[in-house]
This record gives structure tokens, C-alpha cells and sequence, in this order.
């Protein structure tokens, strides 16, 4: 297995204010890494960082042997937000394109290449049916499947999903995380996958970096995912608790908002 990406003693903060500190991690073709934690506790910006659009604090950012940078087309994004508001007059195929083309911006006129590769994207997320309605009359979980296909346009290497199944309910949960796993296998890409709640991945997940109060671990879901290890991170008494294949985390400080593990 090689590396994708290396983090080495990385931090990054805002101000006077540190998010995270020392983070080692390597990211392995075709692996999946969850990245959990409560809100606030930069995991947005740990993809912002690989991204290139924020620097590191100290420590380096690598990515296939040189630092990280803005626009490197070999690494795909599915962001956080909804796609497009009202109004907004793209197809879904529009969108596709718009990941084949890349910075090429301008291109005169489709090439019969161009079209067969938006359709073979368009069909690897199965989204042909709604290939030309406009995005933004679009469900949010098929606005997620364009985005996926998007991402995907320049065969990245790595793949980075901020809360891509946020607002999106259990059957396109299900269907948006097999999506991911299957690009991932199928392109042997290194995925890391910000998530609120583990449960929908669990089980493609090979490990899993949470990170609370400035600090963080990185392991298996059952080395991290542990009452011991969530009441260290919390500094309070958290309780994790396995239910019919599911993980639940209780008792997790006020001042983090929400259950920042899984539900
Ligand atoms: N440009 C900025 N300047 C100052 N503070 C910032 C900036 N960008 C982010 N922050 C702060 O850094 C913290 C981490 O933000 P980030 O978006 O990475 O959190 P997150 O872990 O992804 O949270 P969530 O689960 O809510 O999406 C937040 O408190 C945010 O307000």
C-alpha cells in the first residue's frame, strides 16, 4: 500500500487559538479514513489544509511526495453545503462537466469525448435519469450522487467528503457511502470522510482520526471508539455503547454541541 498523503506534526489554528496540534497521519491508496469529532473541532479545515487553501501552523502536508497545493486536480472534493439555490441554471450533466473540464474553462464546443465521459460518470453514480433537470430542484441526495461524479471527473488519488451525508436520509446515506466505498475500491483512492455519525459507514471504514479539545487519535473504530479512549479525548464521562451493529456515544460535554462521535 502506498501513501497518498502525509501529515507530519501538523497544526493549524486561528488567531490565538490552536484547533490541533502534532498530527501524524498517512493516508493509503484505497483506504478510507473516517474523520469524526465535535463541532468546532477543525475538521473542515484539516480538508482545507490538503486542500492548499490554508496554511499549516508548523508541520508539513504532502501529498504524493510534494507539499500540498491549491487546484491539484488528483485530489477530488464533495463539499459540506447544498449544492445551488433557486434559480441557478445548471443541468446535472452541467455540473459533471464542469469536473471534466477542470480549469479548461471555455472549451468551444462538446466533443463527442467530452459527452461520453459525462455519461459514464453520470452512470457510475446512477444519475442519468436526472441528468438535465437543474440541480437546484435536485433532493439533496441527488445533488450528492453529481457531486461524487464531479469529484471523480479527473480520477483523483484522494478523495475528501466534508458531511457528505448530511441532511440526507437512511436510504440515501446508504446509497451515497456505497458510492464512495465503490469509487474507492474501484480507483484505489485514499478517502477521508468527515462525518457527524459513524454508524453509516461502519463498516467500510479502515480507520478513523477523531479529534476533540485540541487533541485527537487515530486507529480502528474499535481502538478509538472506546468509553476509555472518547472520556480521555472529552476530559468527562462518555459512554459508548455497541447496540445491534450500531455505536452509540452518550454523555458527551455540553459545550460541544452535539454527540460528535456517533449516534
Ligand atoms: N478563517 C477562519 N478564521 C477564524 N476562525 C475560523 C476560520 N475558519 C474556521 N474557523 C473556526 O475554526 C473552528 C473549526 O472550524 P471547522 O469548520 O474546521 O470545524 P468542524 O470540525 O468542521 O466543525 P463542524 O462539525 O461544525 O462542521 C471553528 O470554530 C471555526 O469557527
Amino acid at each position: 500500500m502506498s501513501d497518498v498523503l502525509t501529515l507530519e506534526q501538523a497544526a493549524v489554528g486561528f488567531g490565538s487559538r490552536t484547533l490541533w496540534d502534532g498530527l501524524d497521519l498517512q493516508v493509503h491508496s484505497g483506504e478510507l479514513i473516517a474523520v469524526l469529532g465535535a463541532n468546532g473541532s477543525g475538521k473542515s479545515t484539516l480538508l482545507k489544509v490538503i486542500l492548499g487553501q490554508l496554511r499549516l501552523r508548523s508541520g508539513s502536508a504532502t501529498f504524493l511526495g510534494t507539499p500540498v497545493r491549491r487546484g491539484d486536480r488528483r485530489i477530488g472534493y464533495v463539499p459540506q453545503q447544498r449544492l445551488a439555490e433557486d434559480g441557478v441554471p445548471l443541468r446535472g450533466r452541467d455540473l459533471v462537466a464542469l469536473g471534466v473540464d477542470g480549469h479548461r474553462w471555455g472549451v468551444p464546443l462538446p466533443s463527442r469525448r467530452r459527452r461520453q465521459r459525462v455519461n459514464q460518470l453520470l452512470s457510475s453514480v446512477g444519475a442519468e435519469a436526472y441528468a438535465s433537470t437543474p440541480v437546484s430542484s435536485l433532493s439533496g441526495g441527488e445533488q450528492q450522487r453529481l457531486r461524487i461524479a464531479q469529484a471523480l471527473a479527473a480520477e483523483p488519488r484522494l478523495l475528501l467528503c466534508d458531511e457528505p451525508l448530511l441532511s440526507l436520509d437512511l436510504p440515501h446515506q446508504r446509497l451515497v457511502s456505497d458510492l464512495v466505498d465503490d469509487a474507492r475500491r474501484r480507483l484505489d483512492l485514499g478517502v477521508l470522510f468527515v462525518t457527524h455519525d459513524i454508524n453509516p459507514i461502519l463498516d467500510k471504514v479502515d480507520r478513523l482520526l477523531y479529534i476533540a479539545n485540541q487533541r485527537f487519535r487515530i486507529g480502528t473504530p474499535d481502538e478509538v471508539l472506546t468509553t476509555e479512549v472518547l472520556s480521555d479525548l472529552y476530559d468527562a464521562q462518555v459512554e459508548v455503547i455497541r447496540h445491534n451493529g450500531r455505536i452509540l456515544v452518550a454523555g458527551i460535554p455540553e459545550q460541544h454541541h452535539e454527540p460528535a462521535g456517533a449516534r
